[in-house]
């Protein structure tokens, strides 16, 4: 067990909306000056999940839960090397962590890694400005980065937009590396990382598959030079409408027919190489309770989501693609927000939340077994 003795929660904080709007606590984790999207996330578990799933980069994740790091860091769960997140705002933090696997605190580990953070903010009152405003940029400042309202208004609304940001390659790998099959190897997979959770390739493992993880610069030449069973695209920060590369290579596979499945930016990827358009959602999902139809079963599955952009198709009609029929698998049912995507005609599918996720239910691991049956298809 281990307690924080930096005492950064006497130090003031100041949390600063795009649209003027000010919460006031205390430092939590590094104490300076950050910027992001402010977005919010219901999962009352699985912090350090969230906090190193890279597709949080550029972001500040506020907690609805209020009572964030009961159960400390540990050295298992982290989902790559890494904090994400630009950002992270708690409403009463653990000041003493109590778990088994823990080896610091949470607050030890933010600053650690310099991400910047607030508690004591009314993350419930936050989170409804969130909600009727929709997702917005914000700052957090304490300690010497303090300054007047307007001066920090004014360094929030400088900060980059979410919306045409291009953030894949900033966080994917810049060598390609393998995640060996578990047991006995029945398949190989291309994965392109555009932000790839640690859980994907693991869950992939696990059936057997030897995951060859590609940078997000991978070409078709490089994908296919593995000698690939199926292609899989990964979830990933950023605005898809950025993403033209893994849209092309994306295409590519296509044309070759070869099993394909996509994670969150790999859905928002295979609307765009179908043709459909992705646009910006009021403020996203994020947790791990949202509840999913598969279309193609009827069943309702709880699933882990995180992201703040959607596909734009047809929910009630099969579409004619470049690549033939497709349709919307998988809907949000608490919104009808698309949440998955498949060919009629060829086998590629994907899925807007996550299967993979650790931390939450395990309701959607099936998929994985969907990409195995499409890859032994292909075999037969
Ligand atoms: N987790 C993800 O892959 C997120 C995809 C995309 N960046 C979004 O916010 O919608």
């Amino acid at each position: 067990m281990t307690t924080s003795t930096r005492g950064a929660d006497k130090v003031p904080a100041v949390l600063v909306l795009e649209d003027g709007r000010i919460f006031r606590g205390r430092a939590y984790g590094a104490v300076g000056e950050t910027f992001g999207e402010a977005v919010f996330s219901t999962g009352m578990t699985g912090y350090q999940e969230t906090l190193t799933d890279p597709s949080y980069h550029r972001q500040v994740v506020v907690m609805t839960a209020p009572h964030v790091g009961n159960t400390g860091v540990n050295d298992e769960d982290a989902e790559s090397k890494r904090i994400w997140v630009s950002g992270y705002v708690v409403r009463d933090p653990a000041r003493v962590p109590s778990n088994w696997r823990s080896r610091r605190t949470l607050d030890e580990e933010l600053a650690a890694q310099g991400v910047v953070g607030i508690s004591g903010v009314d993350t419930r009152a936050l989170t409804r400005h969130l909600r009727e405003r929709g997702a917005m940029r914000v700052g957090i400042f304490s300690g010497n980065a303090l300054s007047d309202e307007g001066t920090m208004l004014a360094e929030v609304r400088q900060a980059p937009e979410m919306q045409g940001a291009d953030l894949s390659a900033e966080v994917a790998t810049k060598e390609a590396y393998v995640v060996p099959a578990q047991g006995e190897k029945k398949f190989t997979v291309a994965a392109v990382d555009l932000g790839i959770k640690g859980m994907t390739p693991y869950r992939m493992a696990e059936r057997g598959i030897e995951v060859h993880v590609l940078p997000a610069t991978a070409t078709v030449d490089d994908v296919y030079a593995v000698n690939p069973d199926g292609v899989f695209f990964s979830n990933g920060p950023g605005d898809p409408a950025t993403a033209d590369h893994p849209v092309s290579v994306m295409r590519g596979v296509l044309e070759r027919g070869t099993p394909l499945f996509g994670i969150c930016f790999g859905n928002q990827i295979l609307g765009r190489a179908l043709g459909f358009g992705t646009f910006k959602l009021k403020y996203g999902h994020r947790g791990i309770n949202q509840p999913v139809q598969d279309r193609t079963t009827g069943k309702v599955e709880v699933t882990a989501h995180n992201h703040g952009f959607a596909v734009d198709a047809p929910l009630d009609k099969v579409s004619d693609t470049p690549f033939g029929r497709a349709e919307v698998s998988h809907v949000c049912l608490n919104d009808n927000v698309v949440e998955g995507l498949q060919l009629l005609d060829k086998p590629a599918f994907s899925v807007q939340y996550h299967p993979e996720a650790a931390a939450g239910p395990h309701d959607a691991a099936y998929l994985f077994d969907r990409f195995v049956k499409l890859m032994e298809g292909q075999r037969a």
